[in-house]
């Protein structure tokens, strides 16, 4: 194999490694999310929901794949491979130190990693389900059912029949019932010190056992535990019958298997949020928005926990500005500009698949400025790159740092590089850059406003010197009002200029596409727009499209009787509709023209 193969197999198998690790992650939070639910812990389901942006509503484990029965099957690959049973959880030793207020430090009793932060920041709000005694004052189906379970969780009998599905439902919405405020903050408590006493041991995750079972990696495992794997990477829509009956009967006959949780209700609130299952379709999406199924997979991690108090808040802000769904730009739908693309994919999208080209002198850009007059693309090239490369991208615009966070917004910056590190590979996208980072020193310039710059020259300089995939992309109309200390950060200043015959005709010919009289050329309508910018382009041709549109509905709206004969469908666009749009949209961008092309003359760097 050539060289050149070899380095493209390698990325191909990294990025599908990738795809695989991410469809893990988002695999295991869907089974987390659907063992909170049918065990009533739906509070705790909701923030999940809003802290991982998925929902059950939008996808759901496959049939007969349930998280106990995934532990049972890791368990069993476990002890068939080693002979012994894993430990999945440990119990953690209390010691308390410090003077007269003793302070309660939890550790494990050998080793491993420590335990989670104990604080009332990182107690779920909502509380917790019915444990032990408190299920018997949840109302008489949940005494029935025999929801409560000893505090530590995994030691109930294994729910494999449909019995014990059909117990759960009941519980479920015999817990949610039971929210009386009082009774939660007990059982919140009691849970919560259950919780800080046992503690899966470092070998155990919940992403490792998911892998052996979803990857039917234990070279022991048994055809069942395949099976259900098979179901759990939801890529068994075609053979999902046999992996469904293979894997009930390893579930101790389970004959109903995961029938016994269709239609799945739980009471109240919880109905909506828990919706019973959807059969399975199988695995990544197919949407034309999203063919590679990233944004399908995307889930962000949770917030680091280096940031609390208020740099959490921001955190929380900052994160709502990432986009999860595609914005379905693609480099295709963009004319002309081919520099710009050019230059962005070797910041971006190269060095994340050919790492080991970028390294030394080669290293990545890591801020690109991207210039020019309004309606040009810039912002549509940030789409792209958020559609086209695997970065989580942060979209961010600068009028809202500072109208949002006008004291805050130092803080900002700080913990939106700190999130764009932690979430790397990342770009992060400032629009509007000019309203951000205006000259420093300027009179009346506020404090505040000088100390935020500061931050972010700061945190650019951190950038160049790490090794961290996060790229800076900025877009402003107005580069000459910069600061010069950023200029000089953002490596490529790329100028997107207003688009030439050629791109018009492109943008002509997508935008009105089958919509035309053949008598309407798109170099005709290009060469008559010289001087206007792709969204001044975007309106002629909008504009034009209209025309025959208002002749319909003039008809639709004439008194009287309606002629039976009329055909409800749109004439083509003839000459005389693009002439008479050409007429009514003038060009918006020519301005400063000049000053763009001086701006790019001195500063512009081109390679
Ligand atoms: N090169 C292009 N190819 C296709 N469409 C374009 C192009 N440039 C602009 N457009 C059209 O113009 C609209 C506005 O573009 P965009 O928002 O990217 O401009 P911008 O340069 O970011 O403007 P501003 O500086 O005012 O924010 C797009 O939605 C698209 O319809």
């Amino acid at each position: 194999m050539s060289e050149l193969a070899a380095l493209k197999a390698l990325s191909k198998a990294k990025d599908s490694e990738e795809k695989r690790l991410q469809e893990r992650r988002r695999n295991v939070l869907v089974l987390i999310m659907r063992h909170l639910v049918d065990h009533g812990y739906v509070e705790t389901y909701e923030r999940l929901c809003t802290e991982t942006n998925l929902s059950l509503q939008k996808i759901d484990a496959a049939d007969n794949v349930d998280l106990l029965r995934v532990l049972q099957e890791f368990e069993e690959s476990f002890e068939i491979k080693f002979g012994k049973r894993p430990k999945v959880v440990r119990r953690l030793v209390e010691e308390v130190s410090g003077g007269g207020g003793g302070v309660r430090v939890l550790r494990a009793n050998s080793g491993g990693r420590p335990p989670p932060a104990v604080s009332g920041a990182g107690v779920p709000p909502g509380g917790l389900p019915a444990v032990g005694g408190a299920a018997a004052g949840a109302g008489p189906s949940a005494a029935a059912a025999g929801v409560g379970r000893p505090a530590g969780g995994f030691e109930g009998p294994p729910m494999s029949s449909a019995v014990a599905a059909h117990q759960r439902r009941n519980a479920g919405a015999a817990l949610v019932a039971a929210s009386e405020a009082n009774r939660r903050a007990e059982l919140l408590e009691r849970r919560q010190h259950a919780m800080n006493s046992v503690q899966a041991p470092p070998e155990v995750g919940m992403q490792r056992i998911a892998g052996v079972v979803v990857d039917g990696r234990g070279p022991l495992m048994n055809a069942a535990g395949a099976a259900a794997a098979a179901a759990a990477a939801g890529a068994a829509a075609a053979g999902g019958g046999g992996a469904r009956s293979a894997a009930g009967a390893s579930a101790g006959g389970d004959g109903s298997g995961g029938g016994g949780l269709q239609g799945l209700h739980v009471a109240g609130q919880a109905a909506h949020l828990a919706p019973s299952r959807a059969p399975p379709t199988g695995g990544g999406s197919d949407s034309d928005s999203d063919p590679e199924g990233f944004f399908e997979r995307r889930v962000l991690k949770p917030l680091p926990a280096s940031l609390q108090g208020e740099l959490r808040d921001l955190g929380a802000a900052i994160s709502r500005d990432i986009f999860t769904a595609s914005p379905n730009v693609r480099w295709d739908d963009i004319a002309g500009l081919d520099q710009a693309k050019r230059l962005i994919k070797e910041a971006v999208a190269m060095p994340i698949k050919y790492p080991q080209l970028f390294t030394g002198l080669l290293t990545p850009w890591k801020g690109v400025l991207l210039h020019g007059p309004p309606g040009t693309g810039k912002t549509l090239l940030a789409k792209a790159v958020a559609t086209e490369c695997r970065t989580t991208f942060f979209n961010i615009s600068a009028s809202s740092i500072i109208s949002k966070w006008r004291g805050d917004s130092e803080k900002l910056v700080r913990v939106l590089f700190e999130l764009a590190r932690y979430h790397a590979p990342s770009t992060v996208f400032l629009d509007e850059i000019d309203a951000l980072m205006a000259a420093r020193g300027g009179e009346g310039e506020h404090e505040a406003s000088r100390r935020m710059k500061t931050e972010l020259l700061i945190q650019m300089d951190g950038l160049a010197k790490g090794n961290e995939l996060v790229f800076v992309l900025a877009a402003t109309n107005l580069p000459w009002e910069l600061d010069m200390a950023l200029l000089r950060r953002l490596e490529k200043r790329i100028l997107v200029p207003l688009p030439c015959t050629a791109a018009r005709t492109a943008m002509f010919t997508s935008l009105l596409a089958g919509r035309c009289a053949p008598e309407v050329g798109m170099a005709w309508l290009a060469e008559r727009t010289e001087g206007y910018s792709g969204s001044d382009v975007a309106v002629v041709a909008k504009e034009a499209a209209m025309r025959p549109l208002r002749r319909l509905m003039a008809q639709l709206e004439l008194d009287g009787p309606v002629d039976p004969n009329l055909k409800v469908e749109l004439e083509p666009v003839t000459a005389e509709d693009a002439r008479a749009a050409l007429e009514v949209t003038k060009p918006s961008a020519r301005l400063h023209e000049d000053k763009y092309k001086r701006f790019n003359d001195e500063y512009g760097q081109v390679a």
